[in-house]
């Protein structure tokens, strides 16, 4: 553990500000970072006791734990958001209570927490102590019936999780799953930069507070200070690691150069951050602990399963926790050149692990070895478990990215999860971005969208002519080079075609020239705008997806539920979500919620758009059967995150997979 060490400051900063002033230093006392118990445990009346013990950070006294008392107590005076902190202290105040939890026969399943006070309820998931606690909740139909569940402490690491940040589709899931994790008792941790770019966009931190916890974290030659900053909402304690480097204009990726050259260097702080997290931030008053389980998302957290082994359980420490790695997007997977390996702070002997060579084809010059370091390689061949949208597709040529025989390697622990959607922020009859609300009852309202869209982006007013949408980003996967292709022979048709996104220059530049071509079909909006994406999703009829892979998905399921027929090429979600158009089922009335074509060619996606097209003009009682089959869809995150508690079962039953 010699790279990291931890700070604990004792004064609050409050100043949003202050930690984005590069160069600000923070006087503190410094710990080396150890590993004692977080817990004492006695016994007492046959029930165990347990008592926390506290380092005494202003004077060094007591043991070196997890010392969280100076800060705990500066967290219930300035987050009110927070449930209030005991009084940790008060050494002589009696500890929790643990009772057993029993089945029918009489065997010991588990245990829950009771209060000292001789109250015996099941204390809250976030006053639950140290790791995975079982659980007691109501079963509607009745006490007889009274289930144990076991829940769970999550920590989510991610790039990005809306509101806070968003380029895509992860940051939907970031912000929604945990949501969803946490209002089915679970304590949800999520782990995320904190990017200011001097926008409007830095108002979303505003609510997040410092929490007066730095570290030093020893990387990239050097010693780096990080704070971390905190918000309670919806059940989910919100923690963003700040750092200069977070601070600058751009999306969190890059900017208007591309990307940032730093990012290696960016992502690996957040993953020593998130390592650290769980076991010095008492949030609410209690530290998650070491036995936690670690989401980790995407390459840019991925060096969180390499840490843990390499770093941690060398030292005893994350024993019980496990990891399950969930790849969104296989095409990113934070390649860098060999030589920044002894970058990373990792030992020299785990270097196999994110070794990475090129094939010969791949590589530039004769002189290149093509040896790299792969970050993502690396979470996949030490994370516990493997998820993602579909899961066949990654382990195949096509689709693998070069993964393929690596994460067929892992079949058996990788899964496919479909997402869910946040049908709250994404409902026709409450939408705050939309002209007029309607629902699968009322469809009138639809149309006014539709109006009320080409009004505002200047094309003819014409309710009954067909309006073509595409919302996302401008990247080789969703095949945009398909579309710039078929863009003449579409926009032949008499049809209207609204496009909203933002990546690739080449195709924000085409898009512009489109629209100067088609001036009375065409609009290209370049740019990020949450806002129009929902205009768009409602006013257009068609939704068009033509990725070239799609793990999952999530515009076709916001289409459907806005009665905007998707017309998608058949691959991993997509295939999954959009059922294809029959007419004849079902005696006549039809089945099916759009269309979706194969193979990936300019003449099929061209022939799918057309039988929706002449759908849409001829037999409108088709197409509201169409619309209404969509809306009825039920992609509650409920739904995904129960599937995702039974992969939490599975990563808690099997040892960890490097120990
Ligand atoms: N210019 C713009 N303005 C406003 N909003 C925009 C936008 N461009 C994109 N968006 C929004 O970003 C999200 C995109 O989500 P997707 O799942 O469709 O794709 P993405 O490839 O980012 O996600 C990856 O991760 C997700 C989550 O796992 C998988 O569903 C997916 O298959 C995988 O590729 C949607 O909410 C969309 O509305």
């Amino acid at each position: 553990m010699g790279s990291l060490q931890v700070t604990r400051l004792l004064s609050w900063k409050s100043s949003l500000n202050t930690a984005a002033k590069a160069g600000t230093t923070r006087s503190r006392p410094t710990t080396q970072l150890g590993f004692p118990p977080l817990s004492k445990m006695t016994t007492k009346n046959g029930f165990l006791m347990i008592r926390r013990s506290f380092t005494n950070a202003s004077t060094g006294s007591g043991s070196s734990s997890g010392g969280t008392d100076a800060v705990s107590g500066n967290i219930s005076s300035q987050d009110s958001s927070s449930p209030p902190v005991e009084d940790e202290k008060d050494e002589n105040k009696p500890g929790y209570l643990l009772g057993q939890e029993k089945d029918g026969s009489g065997l010991v399943i588990g245990f829950h927490l009771i209060p000292p006070s001789g109250d015996h309820e099941v204390i809250d998931s976030r006053k639950d102590i140290d790791g995975y606690g079982v659980k007691k909740i109501e079963d509607v139909e009745g006490e007889d019936k009274a289930q144990t569940r076991v829940s769970y402490n999550i920590v989510f690491v991610t790039a990005e999780a809306a509101p806070y940040s968003k380029t895509g589709g992860l940051g939907d899931v970031c912000g929604s799953l945990p949501v969803a994790l946490a209002a089915r008792g679970h304590r949800v941790m999520v782990v995320s930069p904190r990017y200011l770019n001097g926008t409007a966009a830095d108002e979303n931190f505003t609510l997040a507070k410092d929490l007066g916890c730095c570290m030093k974290i020893y990387c990239f030659g050097g010693e780096q200070e990080i704070a971390f900053f905190h918000e309670y909402r919806e059940g989910v304690d919100w923690v963003f690691v700040d750092h200069p480097s977070y601070h600058r204009p751009g999306n969190p990726y890059g900017d208007i150069n591309g990307a940032f050259g730093d990012n290696q260097f960016r992502y690996t702080l957040l993953c020593y951050a998130a390592c650290e997290a769980p076991l010095v931030l008492p949030l609410g008053g209690f530290t998650y602990g070491e036995k936690c389980l670690f989401l980790v998302n995407d390459w840019h957290a991925g060096l969180v399963p390499v840490l843990l082994a390499s770093k941690y359980r060398p030292h005893g420490v994350y024993k019980d926790a496990r990891s399950i790695l969930v790849i969104h997007n296989l095409s990113h997977q934070g390649v860098e050149p060999a030589a920044t390996y002894k970058n990373l702070g990792l030992p020299s002997e785990w270097y196999g692990a994110l070794e990475w060579v090129f094939p010969t084809w791949a590589r530039t010059h004769a002189l290149d070895t093509g040896e790299a370091v792969n970050v993502l390689k690396g979470a996949i061949v030490t994370a516990d478990r493997l998820l993602t949208g579909y899961s066949w597709e990654i382990t195949t040529v096509e689709g693998g990215y070069g993964l393929h025989e690596i994460l067929s390697s892992r079949k058996s622990v990788l899964n496919g999860i479909t997402n869910g959607i946040d049908i709250t922020e994404w409902n026709p009859s409450s939408d705050e971005h939309i002209a007029s609300h309607y629902s699968i009852d009322d469809l009138s309202g639809k149309v006014q969208c539709k109006i009320a869209l080409q009004k505002e982006l200047g094309l003819p007013i014409r309710p009954d002519c067909p309006l073509i949408g595409f919302i996302g980003r401008l990247d080789h996967q969703k095949g945009i080079d398909l579309i710039r292709l078929a863009a003449p022979e579409i926009l032949a048709d008499d049809v209207q075609f609204v496009m909203l996104g933002s990546g690739d220059p080449q195709f924000e530049s085409w898009m512009r020239d489109t629209e100067a071509t088609y001036k009375d079909k065409y609009r290209g909006w370049v740019g990020f705008n949450v806002p129009i994406s929902h205009r768009i999703t409602a006013g257009c009829d068609i939704l068009l997806m033509p990725s070239r892979f799609e793990p999952c998905g999530l515009n076709q399921l916001y289409a459907m539920r806005y009665g905007t027929i998707p017309v998608v090429h058949a691959t991993g979600g997509l295939r999954d979500t959009v059922e294809n158009f029959n007419p004849f089922a079902r005696e006549g009335s039809g089945e099916g919620t759009g269309w979706s074509f194969s193979p990936l060619s300019e003449e099929s996606m061209l022939t799918a758009l057309r039988f929706a097209i002449r759908t849409y003009r001829e037999h409108k009682s088709s197409w509201e059967g169409l619309m209404r089959r969509g809306m009825e869809k039920d992609y509650t995150w409920e739904n995904a995150a129960i599937q995702y508690e039974q992969v939490f079962e599975w990563a808690s039953i099997d040892p960890p997979y490097i120990h």
